[in-house]
């Protein structure tokens, strides 16, 4: 047995007859006995009961029984001899020994990979000394009020809420209190000023956020409801829009919307057909998302001053672009936008006329503003200037899409009269964890020099803990979650924050098979209904039936055959008598070199039956030139996602499974769970969220773990190879990204750092350096 705080556990089971050590299993294998326990068939030595693996973050590993789990049997001493080596079984296949299944390993020699790293409290936390911020008696009624109601404010905050002529900028920490500053100077407005709640444009980041502050306003004390729905409020865009479909309602109507990017991209492939770009390997995605960063900051095609090759080609996209959608008469997104901007710039009458109607401006999330929003924030607000601006530097995560912290930063340039209020009291977390954000942030340069102070300490630590790799990590935050809710908390007191979506894949994949309710994004495709992933699953389901007219549609892309093929495929197949994977070898396309290789798909694809799953991805890898395809097809030069990092995820998460039967019907499993849970997700009040960190900005949770930290996913790898050549903002919005999760967190917060990360070694983020430390800078 083994002793942890004092408590015994046990660290042999039985399965299959052979004894399993926890002290000499190979770290690899911890998952998978694991599943084995889930299935029923680890035993107790001793006693013969059932028994598990517990895989989780506060304790180290151990078998508990299952029916009984504070039973402590007697361990068995292992001979020397009945300890296993590492083993696989193999067939033959052409000269090569294939494994087709693992067995459990142990290892009597141990690498310090394979060793159970204990999760750590971060290091480097100061004494907690109380900086009280509450019990101000203000002058005001109103205020004095709403403290009797439960609606405290600090001196700094309560000055925020009552300044209301001339330009305002609130620098607010995370935490600090913004959205109780926005929502209470509203209610001051309307309540204590008598300001007409039309003349008042609230801007959110998000329409959800405008909703939530108009019900918040409604508890108010004297507020009216009829007030309340008087004010203009919601996204930049949706604002400007309402501004342009008033003015001119055929043009922008909802109909002529571009709302979904494969619309965008149509248009713009269509507009460039005879540029002759090589669709498979020129990156439209990435010229889109360039070209809305042009609009955005507003720069007109004829403008653009490319920086190299690929700009300039975008360059002549863009003009294209621009081109195509006015002769149909479209619009995307980022017209509402430069719309609107042209309607105020031709028309000054119209701009006088807003100008008029609207007195005072509220922006949230200010560091995310871009320069069209700016400027037209800042054209008509121009008689007032009653701007009062919201916003946290450290927490400005969307530069891709033109957003720059810059106009937050300088805000006073533009308004010299400005008078700038920082709040940087925390009210949300812990000391421990406040003080770990603070440093995690100081390192970065771009920014105004904060910090923020806790208003609670606690006897809880921030933990980094240590997984083995992806699938481990998800079992670990399962686990924990389970312990917790034993403990008593609510699922609706946990996220799970990822980088990329893509991330997100094993927590899904565990807490969709836990009877746990959880959220997810509405966009958030499964992970097997990724393009590169559904073409490699289609030549292992075709191994298993080779009559299956999806997966035969699904690998023609990868065999670089066209889908019209596809009715010439199903004809053959009944005139011939033959399954669909066979018709492949009848394909005429008039190259030789690929009429050999469609041939070569019929032997491979069979020869994959009875094959490990990993096996089996990597049979169709070498033998029929997939890296090929990914390399023209799978995103490469994507900066987010590859499709190369798809396929090393879709061999990490195959590893669990030994036959492909079970892992294809895993997958469907997971596909389906993944509309479901998202249909859940809609009516859910106390559920687990499972959300990026870019989409968890603005929320809170009693406990957070951060999935990833290593090098690669946080930072991403895009960054980092903008940091190679000599680009360090990427970088730095990496490390807001880190801050803006890790301050999600109320008490509880867990910082994953796993050893392996799609098959290789992983190394810790760089940005856990400052309380990873043993001494303080
Ligand atoms: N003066 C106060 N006294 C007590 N609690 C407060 C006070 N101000 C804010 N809070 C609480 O602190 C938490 C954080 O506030 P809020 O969500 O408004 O912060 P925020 O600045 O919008 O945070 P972030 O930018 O990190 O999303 C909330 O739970 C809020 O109710």
């Amino acid at each position: 047995m083994i002793a942890l705080n004092g408590v015994f556990f046990m660290k042999t089971a039985l399965l299959h007859n052979k004894v399993l050590n926890l002290e000499q299993l190979n770290r690899e294998s911890f998952q998978q006995i694991y599943q084995e326990g889930k299935k029923g068939k680890l035993l107790c030595p001793d006693c013969g009961g059932s028994v598990r693996l517990y895989l989780g973050i506060s304790k180290e590993p151990h078998f508990y029984h299952i029916q009984h789990k504070s039973k402590r049997c007697k361990d068995v001493e292992q001979e020397s001899e009945t300890v296993e080596t590492e083993s696989k079984e193999f067939i033959e296949r052409n000269g090569f020994q294939i494994p087709v299944s693992r067995a459990i390993a142990s290892a009597a020699v141990k690498d310090a990979e394979s060793i159970f790293k204990k999760a750590q409290p971060v290091k480097n936390i100061p004494p907690y000394t109380k900086e009280n911020a509450q019990n101000h008696s203000f002058p005001d009624e109103y205020l004095q009020a709403l403290s009797q109601s439960g609606v405290f404010l600090d001196e700094r905050q309560a000055a925020a809420v009552s300044h209301i002529e001339g330009p305002l900028l609130v620098l607010a920490g995370a935490g600090s209190g913004k959205t109780r500053v926005l929502t209470t100077r509203t209610a001051f407005m309307l309540r204590e000023r008598k300001i007409d709640p039309k003349s008042i444009m609230l801007v959110t980041f998000t329409a959800k956020a405008a909703a939530e502050m108009k019900e918040r306003l409604l508890d108010y004390p004297g507020m009216d409801s009829r007030k309340v729905r008087q004010l203009v409020s919601g996204t930049f865009h949706s604002l400007f829009y309402r501004i342009l479909s008033f003015h001119s309602a055929v043009k922008w109507s909802s109909g002529k919307l571009l709302n979904r990017e494969w619309q965008r991209e149509q248009i713009i492939k269509e507009a460039c057909k005879d540029l002759k770009l090589d669709e498979k390997e020129f990156a439209f995605d990435l010229a889109l998302q360039q070209i809305s960063y042009w609009k955005n900051s507003l720069i007109r095609p004829e403008k653009v001053h490319p920086e190299n090759d690929w700009e300039e080609q975008t360059a002549i996209l863009y003009k294209r672009y621009e081109q195509a959608k006015e002769q149909k008469g479209l619009f995307d997104f980022d017209d509402m936008l430069t719309g609107c901007f042209a309607l105020f710039q031709d028309n000054p009458d119209i701009l006088g006329q807003y100008q008029n109607r609207f007195q005072y401006f509220l922006i949230d999330e200010f560091q995310d503003i871009n320069k069209v929003q700016y400027e037209l924030m800042k054209m008509l607000s121009a008689q007032t200037k009653n701007v009062c601006a919201v916003g946290d530097d450290d927490q400005s995560i969307y530069a891709f899409r033109g957003s720059d912290p810059q106009y937050l930063l300088d805000f006073e340039k533009d308004f010299p009269e400005a008078k700038v209020i920082t709040l940087n009291q925390n009210y949300r977390s812990a000391h421990e964890i406040v003080s770990a954000a603070n440093q995690i942030i100081s390192l970065n340069k771009q920014r105004r020099a904060k910090s923020m102070n806790a208003q609670y300490s606690s006897d809880q630590q921030p933990f980094l803990f240590f997984p083995y790799d992806e699938e481990e990590e998800a079992t670990m935050i399962l686990t924990d979650i389970q312990d917790k809710i034993e403990k008593g908390y609510e699922p609706r007191d946990f996220a799970v924050l990822f980088r990329t979506h893509a991330g997100s894949r094993a927590v899904f994949e565990r807490l969709a098979n836990s009877s746990l309710p959880f959220k997810l994004d509405q966009d958030a495709e499964s992970f097997y209904d990724r393009f590169i992933v559904r073409s490699m699953l289609s030549f292992l389901k075709l191994s298993i039936n080779e009559d299956d007219q999806n997966a035969i549609k699904d690998i023609l892309p990868s065999l670089f055959v066209k889908q019209t093929a596809l009715q010439d495929i199903k004809a053959e197949s009944i005139l011939k008598d033959c399954s669909l994977l066979e018709c492949l070898s009848h394909i005429k396309t008039g190259f030789a070199f690929q009429e050999s290789k469609l041939k070569k798909v019929i032997p491979v694809t069979r020869s994959l039956s009875g094959l490990t799953p990993v096996t089996a991805i990597e049979t169709i890898e070498k033998e029929l030139g997939f890296q090929d395809f990914i390399k023209k097809r799978g995103n490469e030069g994507n900066k987010m996602e590859k499709g190369s990092d798809d396929l090393k995820d879709l061999k990490v998460a195959a590893r669990n499974f030994n036959s492909l039967a079970e892992f294809l019907e895993h997958t469907e499993h997971m596909k389906a769970m993944n509309n479901e849970i998202k249909q859940l997700s809609k009516s859910y009040n106390n559920a687990i969220t499972l959300s990026t960190i870019h989409r968890a900005k603005g929320l809170e949770y009693n406990v957070v773990y951060v999935v990833g930290a290593v090098e690669g996913s946080l930072p991403h790898d895009h960054a980092l190879e903008a940091y190679r050549s000599g680009d360090s903002a990427p970088l730095e919005e990496e490390r807001r990204l880190m801050y803006v999760a890790v301050t999600r967190a109320k008490r509880d917060l867990y910082i994953s750092v796993p050893e392996k990360r799609r098959g290789r070694k992983a190394y810790p983020s760089r940005f856990l350096a400052p309380i990873t430390r043993s001494t303080r800078r």
